[in-house]
C-alpha cells in the first residue's frame, strides 16, 4: 500500500420508497416526487491518485470497465475538466450491486467517484457544485451527492432532506433486465398523479407508479413481487426490477430470505438516512 492510495470508498444502493410521475415535460422527461432512501448495501472503489491526467477503471466485473461510457469514468473526466485538474487516478470498482435494477448502482458510483477525488484531488468543490455536474451524469447522481434521505422533485434534482424510519430491508433481484427508457415511453404509463405537498406524502400510503405496467410487461417482476408480498410490506424500487419488503427486525428479513427460492437472488440490509459515502469522507 502507498500513501495515494485511497481504500473502501462505498457507493451505497438506493431505494425509491415512493415513486410518483406528474406528468411530462415539453422536452419528453418526466416530471417526479420521489422518495430516496440509501441501503447499507455498496459497490466499493479504491482510489489511487497518479499525477498525469490518466484515467483507468479496472473491476471485478469485464462487463463494466469494457465500457467507456463507464459513468465513473465519465464522473472522473467532469470533474478534471471543471476544475483544470491535471491529476489522474487508477480506480479499482468492486461490483456488488446488480445493474439496471432500479437501485441507482451507477449513479452512486459516479457520486462516489465525483466525492472522493474531490477530496483526493484537492479540488475543493463545494458539494452542490458536484451535484451539478452529477446531475449531467444521471438524474439519481446529486441525491448520492446530497448523502442525505432526501425527498426529490422535478427530475430528482430538486432535494429536501427528510428522516424516514430505517427498517430492515430484504431486496430481491428478478433476472430480467427493465429498460428505464422503455417504461417512460410506454403508452400505459400513468403520468398524472397529482403533485401533493411533502407532509401528505409522508402520511399517505407509499406507491410507485411504474410497477403496476412493469409487473405486467415483465411477469418475472409480478412473481417476485408476490412472493414477497406474502411475508412483508413490499414494493418495486425506480423503474424495477428490483422489489423490496420491509421489516422491523433483521431476523425477520433473513427468516425470509432463507425461504427464497433457488431461481430468485436476494439480499438484506438495513436502510440508512445518512450515506455510508458521507461517514466514509468524514475519515479523511
Ligand atoms: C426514475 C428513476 C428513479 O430513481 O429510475 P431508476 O433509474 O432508479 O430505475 C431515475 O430517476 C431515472 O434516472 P436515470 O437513471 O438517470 O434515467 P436515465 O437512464 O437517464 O433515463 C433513461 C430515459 O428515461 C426517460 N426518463 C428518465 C427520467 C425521468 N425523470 N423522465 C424520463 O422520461 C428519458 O427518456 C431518458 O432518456
Ligand atoms: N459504474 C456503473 N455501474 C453500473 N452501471 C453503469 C455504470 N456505468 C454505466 N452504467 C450503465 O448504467 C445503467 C444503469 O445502471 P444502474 O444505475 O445500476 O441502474 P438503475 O438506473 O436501474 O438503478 C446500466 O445498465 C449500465 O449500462
Amino acid at each position: 500500500m502507498t500513501a495515494s492510495l485511497s481504500l473502501g470508498w462505498p457507493a451505497p444502493a438506493k431505494l425509491n420508497l415512493f415513486l410518483h410521475i406528474n406528468g411530462r415535460r415539453p422536452d419528453g422527461y418526466h416530471e417526479l416526487q420521489t422518495l430516496f432512501q440509501f441501503v447499507e448495501h455498496c459497490d466499493y472503489l479504491d482510489f489511487k491518485v497518479v499525477n498525469k491526467p490518466t484515467l483507468t477503471l479496472h473491476s471485478n466485473l469485464a462487463g463494466v470497465v469494457a465500457d467507456s461510457d463507464n459513468l465513473i469514468l465519465k464522473a472522473a473526466k467532469s470533474l478534471q475538466a471543471h476544475t483544470n485538474c491535471q491529476q489522474g487516478a487508477e480506480i479499482w470498482l468492486d461490483k456488488r450491486l446488480p445493474m439496471g435494477g432500479g437501485l441507482g448502482g451507477g449513479s452512486s458510483d459516479a457520486a462516489t467517484t465525483l466525492v472522493a477525488l474531490n477530496q483526493l484531488w484537492g479540488t475543493g468543490l463545494p458539494s452542490g457544485e458536484l451535484a451539478k455536474i452529477g446531475l449531467t451524469l444521471g438524474a439519481d447522481v446529486p441525491v448520492f451527492i446530497n448523502g442525505f434521505s432526501a425527498f426529490a422533485e422535478g427530475v430528482g434534482e430538486k432535494l429536501i432532506n427528510v428522516e424516514p424510519t430505517e427498517p430492515w430491508y430484504l431486496v430481491l433481484i428478478p433476472q430480467v433486465h427493465v429498460s428505464t427508457a422503455e417504461v417512460f415511453q410506454d403508452a400505459e404509463l400513468p403520468r398524472n398523479t397529482p403533485k401533493l405537498d411533502l407532509g401528505t406524502l409522508m402520511s399517505s400510503p407509499w406507491q410507485n407508479d411504474c410497477q403496476t405496467l412493469v409487473a405486467k410487461r415483465h411477469p418475472q417482476v409480478a412473481k417476485t413481487l408476490g412472493w414477497l408480498l406474502e411475508y412483508a410490506p413490499s414494493r418495486m424500487t425506480g423503474t424495477g426490477a428490483c422489489v423490496f419488503g420491509q421489516f422491523e427486525q433483521e431476523h425477520e428479513a433473513k427468516d425470509v430470505l432463507a425461504k427464497l427460492p433457488a431461481s430468485i437472488q436476494g439480499f438484506v440490509a438495513k436502510g440508512a438516512n445518512i450515506s455510508p459515502l458521507t461517514l466514509r469522507l468524514a475519515q479523511c
